[in-house]
């Protein structure tokens, strides 16, 4: 049943949209943002790097396939609020196990419908992201003014480090499906589950590591290659997985980054990262990549981005020998890959495992395997390139 209570979406210029309750009553905070994807809302709303954020979605029609178990890219929703135009008033899918409304209000979700959300898109996009309130059942008896205090006193983005909120408590280990071909130490700063699948598939046995682990812990593991996930939060707030990183990589130990994992790269390599005025977010974002010359139509989420000269190598300013920017977007130039021409090491601002989104690049997930397997034929690495240019 759709509920006819009101609620109101407040962003922290003191705009006001005013709509109907939807998901959990009550109030919630974070940065507003919109994602563009006509599909797959639920991957969207189970990706850990969306913790912090109030997700508007500009498809008008949100919740037509309900959810299921095995759409879940992780355990829980991790957005803050969830902005929609139109809920489904009926769910009508074979896979539909539940309602989105069910599954928001049983894990306190709080949302709100009615709302146009492509006019609130055309306002972020003009103004910049911003941090934003939903209001509804008592709060939202609150005076204008007593909403619009709550979210100034929110927590902007910049700055924020929620990693430890989204990471596991324990390690655990996702074997390789088929033939085992090597060994992946992943970095779970918020990672995704396809992700993990994608790993496996190749053979890999994915070795899943709590944020807090050190590098001695994953150099002790005798894996054969590191990995960083996507996740939320400030690349800049990262400084100790930057520092692990940057251990790791002194070490030889191969490496491959995925989003949040880019930036990471770029950051342990001496780059500078900075925030975008409003991210990319959707499943048709179009990115070049410089070795093929071939377009890719990919799935994005980032609100960050790393600072590089795109046209040329460059010497990383941390000692790590040449890089270069790999991908870039051809919407706006953004720096969306960086490969280290020293090292067995690159990453992707976007999403090769694409739950949900277009398969245009998960050809990454090979060269990541190709990278292991050529670190495996080495006759002896400590004689390998990787060794002698750090
Ligand atoms: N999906 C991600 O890994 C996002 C990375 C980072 N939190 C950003 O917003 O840019």
């Amino acid at each position: 049943m759709l509920a006819t209570e009101p609620a109101v979406l407040v962003l922290e210029d003191g705009t006001r949209y005013v709509g109907r309750a939807y998901g959990a009553r009550g109030r919630t905070l974070g940065e507003a943002v919109f994602a563009t994807g006509m599909t797959g809302y639920q991957e969207t709303l189970t990706d850990p790097s969306y913790a912090g954020q109030i997700v508007l979605q500009t498809a008008p029609h949100i919740g037509n396939t309900g959810t299921n178990d095995e759409d879940m890219e992780s355990r829980q929703i991790w957005v803050a609020g969830y902005v929609v135009r139109e809920p489904s008033r009926v769910v009508s899918n074979f896979r539909a196990q539940r309602s989105l409304d069910d599954d928001l209000v049983a894990q306190g979700v709080v949302g709100i419908s009615g709302i146009d959300t492509r006019a609130v898109t055309r306002h972020i996009r003009s103004a910049g992201a911003m941090r934003s309130g939903i209001f509804s059942g008592e709060d939202f008896g609150l005076s204008d003014g007593e909403q619009l205090d709550l979210v100034l006193a929110g927590a902007p983005m910049k700055g924020r480090n929620l990693s430890a909120e989204v990471s596991t408590v324990e390690p655990y280990t996702v074997p390789a499906v088929g033939e085992k071909v090597g060994s992946v130490a992943v970095l779970d700063l918020g990672v995704k589950k396809s992700t993990l699948e994608n790993l496996a598939a190749r053979g890999l046995d994915v070795h899943v590591l709590p944020q807090q682990v050190s590098a001695q812990d994953v150099l002790g593991l005798g894996v054969d290659a590191l990995f960083f996930s996507n996740g939320p939060g400030d690349p800049q707030a990262s400084g100790k997985h930057v520092a692990l990183l940057q251990e790791t990589l002194r070490a030889g130990l191969p490496y491959f980054g995925i989003c949040f994992g880019n930036q990471l790269l770029g950051r342990a390599l001496g780059l500078d990262t900075y925030k975008l005025p409003f991210g990319h977010r959707g499943i048709n974002q179009p990115v070049l990549d410089k070795r093929t010359g071939r377009v890719e139509i990919t799935a994005q989420n980032h609100g960050f981005a790393v600072k590089a000269p795109i046209d040329a190598s460059f010497d990383s300013p941390a000692g790590f020998g040449r890089v270069e920017v790999s991908h870039f977007s051809l919407n706006d130039q953004v720096v969306e890959g960086l490969n280290c021409l020293d090292l067995n090491a690159f990453s992707v601002q976007y999403h090769p495992e694409a739950a949900a989104g277009p398969h245009d690049a998960n050809y990454l997930f090979d060269r990541f395997l190709d990278m292991i397997r050529a670190q495996h034929g080495a006759a002896d690495p400590s004689t390998s390139n990787s060794q002698e240019n750090v």
